[in-house]
């Protein structure tokens, strides 16, 4: 509801929103360039009667001095009969130079108020900036949920590139948004009337003035009083008529001076209205206080970028939404499934259990956990397939389902399987599908089967799954699940180096390119682009081996910028997918999609990055080094079997340390002397890298899962003395897993 909400009205609103954003930042800088051409240091030592004493001789026919919220002085004159203005040095009354609005400005507030169109058009700019607030703050909601709640919110962000983009910069201008839209709401209320008008009432007229000879301006008692820092506009009697009087505005209210005598008269102090008026003006034009001015404009430059990664999730989110075929109407389903996703790869599993019940006969009605309402009449099966996100927390499909299956009263009997579909980097794995099982228990609800999981989207264990229930249901089922939203490209073998061999580990690192070759746009030229998809090193690439139309999963040791797709295979004996790449040739073509994986990335920051692999694990961690343009302090660990045979990457992994994209390699290998294996060389250096660890490091594991667990045994024993374990690093996003 809060995403559809959020992408709707942003969509609507979002050409409205960018021009007010991009006329709002242009002229944020005024107040920045208007202040640092004023001369306002020293000014508050000289009075208003001082500077025009000045200004007197060398500007006979003034007529107003003005001073701008930045402190700019301007002299309105005129001049035989010619009017004119010139901007005033007000600690010597001299000339800077001739002053004139930029046209350009005015042009930009114009647009910025109304679109250029008058009252339509300040009736689109209220409107563009109310949908801002409500999606700005719709944002910040639906960011606190993918975060696990408020408390987490300055947690690191995951998700794809676009994704984290979105969303870390929508994190950081939200006070400058909010700010910028609730301001900008108000002056619009006040210009439309629905909160009454903020000007004080006029001073009280003047019955009576001394009518006597005008005296030297700079002898005026009232004027002497007040310093040139106050002011904001004198306007000039009538020349020649002894009976009208100064015009005076300052900081603190209006009210006259009289040409002869010099005495205040009719000083009427601000209402508080306008005093509130001023201060929200302030806040929202930065006029006065020319740093807020430039942040809210920087963070109102934020809404183009906004709009524009805003679009492009949306659409991805299109792109990859699966509607169910044949689909039955609840009343008439004999099997129900409910569906818990936030970026819809839930749904197309879904749709393979659909079609496969289909062809055994069953009557499917799929839908979203959302729509569970418990009036199923035929149904004599539920299924309920739903990934978890945030820290355990229910995906968008799925946030009201616990409420509504708490409301229930009277359990029906209708057996439910629950399967949970997680990612076992996340310390909550499959937690909300554990949840959803916990409350049906609860219900005394009937089991078809118990909770099962899948570990990042796995075909193979959805197809074991499958074979579960086609016993329990007595029909067969072949649950074959290729991701349907991803389309395969064809990639041509551009190079293999092969290691291995002499200690029974044929391990080969495998280049692929697109057979297209370099991309033919001029654009995708000119950024280094090739017609490789979008991809970054730790992502995952699925590839269907000839024959077979399941794919396996390789992490990727570079990334699409590199300019060629890359992994480390070993080939294990009768593996379908390794033998096949092992027997691929240079010049050889395969089928393949790109899964992202953005669990598994370092972190930006400058904090150190432990690496640490064994076998193969190294493909994603090279990939790391080799894009550590930064020189970000990067340690790895990596064990393999024999130095003479296997030490994958070894030239590249000197060459890096030489450049210093790697700082340390700590490489320890199984079959020689030494005998050692990677979490042997983690314990041995146990002070440096807990010092590391305190420091704030980040650790990225990837290898086999029995390599993990000993590395995460002896990590625990290692940073005990700093009161954590690697499930408070996991917890914070410092400890990163990618192992099979
Ligand atoms: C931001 C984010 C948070 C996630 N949190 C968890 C989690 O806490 N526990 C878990 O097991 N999986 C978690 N996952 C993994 C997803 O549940 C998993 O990839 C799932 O297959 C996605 O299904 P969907 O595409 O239908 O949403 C998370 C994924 C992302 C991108």
């Amino acid at each position: 509801m809060l995403r559809k909400f959020h992408s709707l009205s942003g969509l609507m609103a979002a050409l409205l929103i960018v021009v007010l954003a991009i006329s709002g930042a242009i002229l944020s800088v005024k107040p920045f360039l208007e202040r640092s051409q004023a001369k306002v240091a020293g000014t508050a030592s000289i009075s208003v009667a001082e500077l025009a004493g000045k200004l007197a001789s060398r500007y006979p026919g003034v007529e107003q001095i003005q001073r701008t919220d930045s402190g700019s002085l301007i002299v309105y004159f005129t001049d035989n009969n010619q009017t004119g203005a010139d901007l005033i040095n007000p600690i010597t009354g001299a000339t800077i130079g001739a002053y004139s609005a930029s046209p350009f400005m005015v042009w930009v507030k114009n647009l910025h108020r109304s679109y250029l169109l008058d009252t339509p058009g300040r009736i689109g700019a209220s409107v563009a900036a109310f949908m801002l607030l409500l999606l700005t703050f719709s944002g910040a909601f639906m960011l606190a949920n993918r975060l696990g709640g408020w408390r987490h919110i300055f947690r690191p962000i995951q998700g794809s590139f676009i994704q984290r983009l979105h969303l870390q910069v929508g994190r950081i201008a939200i006070l400058g948004l909010i700010l910028s839209a609730t301001t900008g709401l108000y002056m619009s209320a006040i210009t439309f009337e629905l909160i009454p008008d903020y000007q004080s009432a006029e001073p009280a007229f003047l019955e009576k003035v001394n009518g006597g000879k005008p005296a030297s301006i700079n002898t005026l008692s009232a004027l002497q009083a007040i310093s040139v820092t106050e002011l904001r506009e004198l306007v000039y009697p009538y020349p020649q008529d002894q009976n009208d009087v100064y015009s005076i505005t300052t900081n603190l209210g209006r009210g006259f001076v009289d040409q002869s005598t010099g005495q205040l008269l009719a000083f009427q102090p601000y209402a508080s209205k306008q005093v509130i008026y001023e201060f929200i003006y302030m806040l929202h034009t930065g006029d006065g206080l020319w740093w807020l001015g430039l942040l809210l404009g920087l963070s109102t430059l934020t809404v183009p970028l906004m709009t524009w990664t805003g679009i492009q999730i949306w659409w991805n989110r299109k792109q990859s939404a699966v509607s169910i075929s044949n689909n039955t109407t609840p009343r008439l389903a004999d099997t129900v499934i409910l569906v818990g996703s936030e970026s819809n790869s839930t749904w197309g599993f879904a749709q393979t259990l659909h079609n496969a019940l289909n062809l055994a006969g069953y009557l499917v009605h799929t839908d979203s956990m959302n729509s569970f309402s418990n009036n199923y009449p035929q149904a004599k099966r539920l299924f309920i397939l739903t990934a978890t996100y945030g820290d355990g927390k229910a995906p968008a499909s799925a946030s009201r389902f616990l409420t509504s299956l708490d409301k229930i009263t009277k359990t029906p009997d209708l057996p439910v399987a629950v399967l949970g579909f997680g990612d076992r980097q996340f310390p909550a794995f499959c937690q909300f599908a554990h949840d959803v099982e916990a409350a049906l228990i609860a219900k005394a609800w009937p089991q078809l089967l118990p909770l099962d999981s899948i570990n990042c989207q796995s075909s193979q264990e959805f197809a074991r799954w499958g074979q579960a229930i086609g016993k329990v249901i007595n029909s067969e089922l072949t649950l074959v699940h290729t991701p349907v939203h991803r389309h395969t490209m064809t990639l041509e073998l551009a190079e293999r180096i092969d290691y291995g061999v002499a200690v029974q580990a044929p391990t080969a690192v495998l280049r692929f390119k697109s057979p297209e070759g370099d991309s033919k746009s001029m654009l995708n030229r000119f950024l280094g682009r090739t017609n490789l998809p979008n991809f970054e090193a730790g992502d995952l690439v699925g590839i269907l081996p000839s024959d077979s139309s399941e794919a396996r999963y390789y992490s990727l040791a570079s990334a699409s910028k590199d300019g060629i797709l890359e992994i480390c295979v070993r080939q294990h004996p009768g593996g379908l997918c390794s033998s096949f790449l092992h027997a691929l040739s240079v010049g050889d073509t395969i089928k393949a999609f790109i899964q992202p994986n953005p669990g598994f990335r370092p972190f930006s920051s400058k904090a150190p990055i432990v690496l640490i692999g064994a076998g193969t694990g190294i493909g994603p961690l090279v990939g790391f080094i080799r894009n550590n343009k930064a020189h970000h302090p990067m340690h790895l660990y990596w064990g393999g079997r024999c130095p003479k045979s296997d030490f994958l990457y070894q030239p590249e992994l000197n060459s890096y340390l030489k450049d210093k994209r790697l700082t340390e390699l700590n490489a320890v290998f199984s079959r020689t002397n030494e005998r050692s294996y990677v979490q042997d060389k983690i314990a041995l250096d146990a002070v440096e890298l807990r010092q590391l660890i305190d420091k704030g490091a980040q650790i990225l594991v990837c290898g086999g899962r029995n390599m993990a667990n000993s590395v995460m045994v002896v990590l625990d024993e290692i940073i005990a003395p700093l009161g954590i374990d690697v499930q408070t690093l996991k917890a914070q996003g410092r400890y990163r897993e990618d192992v099979y």
